[in-house]
Order: C-alpha cells, then structure tokens, then sequence
C-alpha cells in the first residue's frame, strides 16, 4: 500500500506521515524543498518526538520523497498510489492541484481502482477546495471518470506542531495530542484502516468544533499576544487580559457550538480546558508569529474568527471577545508575513474601515463592524495605558 502525501513539513512529517507509515502505507513525500527531498531520500527514515514528561522517540522508516516540480514523477507516483493527503498549507491547494489533474487524468485511464485524496489543512471543505482546484485541469470526459473512481473526503487534523530547528533536519517534535477525523461520505471504496483516523457521516460539527475552538483560541491569544508585545504564546496566555479574552471568546464559540450541533456544555468546558492547557504546554515553545500566519486567510468569512463571529450574530448575539480577536488581528504588522504587510498596506491606503470589509466580507452596516472599529479603540486606549505603567 502506497501514500503520496503532499507538504513534506512539521504536519506532514509529525503528524499525518508517522500515522501513515504506523498503519503499514510506504509514504513517499511530495515536497518542492529540494535539500528536504534528498535528506529524506538518504535517509529514508526520521524522528518524531513527543514533547511531553514521557519525551518518546517514535522512529518512522521506509519513507521517500520526490520534488513536486516533477511534474512527470508525481503522476507516476499517483498512478498506483492507494491514498492521496496532503498538508502543505491551504493556500498552496492551488498551486499542486494542477499536477494532480494530470496525475488523475492518465491514472483514471489506466487503473479503475478507487482512490481517496484527503487534504489536512485547517480549513473548512479542504478536499473539496482541492478538487474545484483540480475539475479546472480536467476534461470533462476525465471529469465523469475522476466522480466515478475518486473520493475527496473533507478532514480535520489537530496536532500543535510549532516551526522548530534542529541538527537533524528531519527530526520533529509534536504535541501528544491528536486527532485525525475524516468524512465517510466523500469517500470512495473501502474505507482503509488507519489506527488513529476518525471516520464519521458528516464533518461539519468535528471541523468547526475544532477550527472554531482550537483555532479560535489560539488566534486570539496569538493577536493579542503580538499586539501588547509578547513573543511566546504561553507567555501571551499568562497575560491576564489575554488569557480572559481568549476564554470569553471560546465561550462565545461554545455557545455556537453546542446551539448548532450535538455536543454538551460540559464537553466543550473540558474540551476548552484541555485546549488552553495545550496552548500552554512547557515542553513545545510556540511563537505568535506563526499562530498568527496568514492573516488574510485567518480574517476569512468562514475562518476561525469571522466564521463563528457572523454566525453568533445570526443567532442574536453579540461576540464582543471575538471581535476583540478580529480588532488585534488587523493591528498584526509583522514584517515578515505577506499578508499581514498587505492588510498594513490596505489599511494605510483604504483606511482602516475599508480594509475590515475588503477582507472580511463584514459590511459597514451590520453591527460587527462598529464593534469591531470599537475594540480597535480600546486595545488602542489598554496599550498606551499599559505603556505609561512600562516608562
Ligand atoms: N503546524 C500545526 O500545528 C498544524 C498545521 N495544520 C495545517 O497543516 C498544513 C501544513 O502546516 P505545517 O506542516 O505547519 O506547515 P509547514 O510549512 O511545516 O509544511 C508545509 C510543507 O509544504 C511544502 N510545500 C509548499 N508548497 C508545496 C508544493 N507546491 N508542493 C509540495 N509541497 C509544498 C513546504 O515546503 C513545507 O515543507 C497547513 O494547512 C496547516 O494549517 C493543521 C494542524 C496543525
Ligand atoms: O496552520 P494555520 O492555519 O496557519 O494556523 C496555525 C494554527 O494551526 C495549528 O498549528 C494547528 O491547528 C495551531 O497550532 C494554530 O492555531
């Protein structure tokens, strides 16, 4: 049994690859790093740790890995492959859906064995975003055939990876926690047995549980921590403005939650409890520069912030803690991060007012937005008030 998995990265190789290789898939890596590729090749092997008191050491071996700018070698990977993931980010889905249009197209025409393609990124409908990437390289005749013999199930994957470095380039250190779940629905053929993977009927409560949860909380506290000046996130959540902001929010997402789906009160305390201690963990540090990538994305009208703030409106309540959230997010002007210097250039350019619209869909009629101009205000007002205390 054979998994391509595409994103040679901390998840890739934390995360979903050691789950892959543990339920006996050879992995053979799709990554455009060309120094990742060939030491993943010599080595054929690496080390994923786990950063808790136990500090086990899992060995993952039989692995490979290919450059996904060979084009030809991906499609003949994908021709026999047994499974399809990917991990590289959702931003990226577009950019590696062409290759696996073409590999679809000659594999459909050779090989009438089903085959699942599940993206595990954070976002709501991955794989189904991923394949309206891939339907705009393909035929309509290969179309017909890819609905037949192919799935693209929808996924959420949970596992706090944070950038890290190392001597052994391959070697990467993950939280214990994990979990992996996967729609049944999308798939095609059997389901395969991977000993850690969640099957369930419809995906919709687990992804936003877990996007509008851990995602949520952790934005939050990454915004706010860079807006008053940390860098560490569990420095952020020992900060008692940030700490009780990030809480509030996810009681504001909990309400949502357990308004729209099955799960109690008392399940998404422990889970929230859970999730904070987490966030926390002394034996993985975590930066806020990365918790808070991709601003634009994470300001998205379904993503962790916006997503649950529009929908508790709806419901007739008001996500102050969450627009707490959303007002820091626009204040996030990391140099080194294109989206966040691209919101700065906006908001300089358009104004501030302008660039909430542009890039959350939020309208300057509907009471989020005053809001969220609002919180703007009193972080502004709580910083220099903090500040006179600093001098
Ligand atoms: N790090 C974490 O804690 C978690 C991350 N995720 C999600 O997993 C995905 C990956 O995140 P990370 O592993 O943290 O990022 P990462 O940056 O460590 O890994 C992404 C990998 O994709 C590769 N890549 C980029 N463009 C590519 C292309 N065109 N073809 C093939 N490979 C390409 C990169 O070289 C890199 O090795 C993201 O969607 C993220 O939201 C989900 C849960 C946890
Ligand atoms: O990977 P993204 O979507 O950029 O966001 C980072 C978030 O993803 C995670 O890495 C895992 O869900 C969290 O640590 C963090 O909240």
């Amino acid at each position: 049994m054979k998994a391509l998995h595409f994103g040679a990265g901390n998840i890739g190789r934390g995360f979903i690859g050691a789950l892959l290789s543990r339920a006996g898939y050879e992995v053979c890596f799709v990554d455009v790093v060309s120094e990742l590729v060939d030491e993943i090749n010599r080595r054929q092997e690496y080390t994923v740790e786990i950063a808790d008191a136990g500090n086990e050491q899992i060995h993952v071996s039989g692995v490979r890995a290919i450059n996904g700018q060979d084009a030809n070698a991906v499609v003949a990977e994908m021709l026999d492959a047994n499974l399809v993931t990917t991990a590289v980010g959702p931003n990226v889905l577009k950019l590696i859906a062409p290759t696996i249009a073409k590999g679809l197209a000659e594999r459909v025409n050779k090989n009438v064995q089903p085959l699942n393609i599940i993206a595990c990124e954070n976002a709501i409908g991955g794989s189904s975003m991923l394949k309206e990437y891939v339907y705009q390289h393909l035929s309509e005749a290969d179309q017909r055939k890819v609905d037949e013999l192919v799935g693209f199930p929808n996924a959420a994957v949970d596992r706090i990876v944070p950038l890290q470095k190392h001597e052994d380039k391959l070697r990467v250190a993950v939280e214990p926690f994990f979990e992996w779940v996967v729609e049944r629905a999308n798939m095609v053929g059997e389901v395969p047995p991977i000993e850690g993977v969640d099957y369930v009927p419809n995906l919709e409560p687990y992804i936003e549980r877990k996007l509008y949860t851990v995602n949520t909380g952790h934005a939050t506290a990454a915004y706010l921590g860079y807006y008053f000046g940390y860098k560490a996130i569990a420095a952020a959540l020992r900060d008692e403005f940030i700490q009780n902001t990030t809480k509030q929010a996810l009681m504001e997402t909990s309400h949502l939650l357990t308004t729209k789906y099955h799960f109690s009160s008392e399940q998404q305390e422990r889970y929230i409890e859970k999730i904070m201690n987490r966030f926390s963990n002394p034996y993985l540090s975590d930066v806020v520069t990365r918790i808070g990538r991709s601003p634009i994305r994470k300001l998205g009208p379904n993503d962790r912030l916006v997503g649950p703030a529009v929908q508790l409106l709806n419901l007739g309540v008001t996500p102050e803690h969450l627009c707490i959230g959303i007002a820091a997010a626009f204040q996030f002007n990391y140099e080194y991060d294109e989206e966040a210097v691209q919101i700065q250039k906006d908001i300089k350019e358009k104004g501030l007012a302008e660039t909430i619209a542009l890039y959350t869909g939020i309208g300057s009629d509907s009471p989020l937005f005053s809001l969220i101009m609002e919180k703007v205000k009193m972080l502004n007002a709580l910083r220099a008030d903090r500040s006179k205390y600093m001098k």
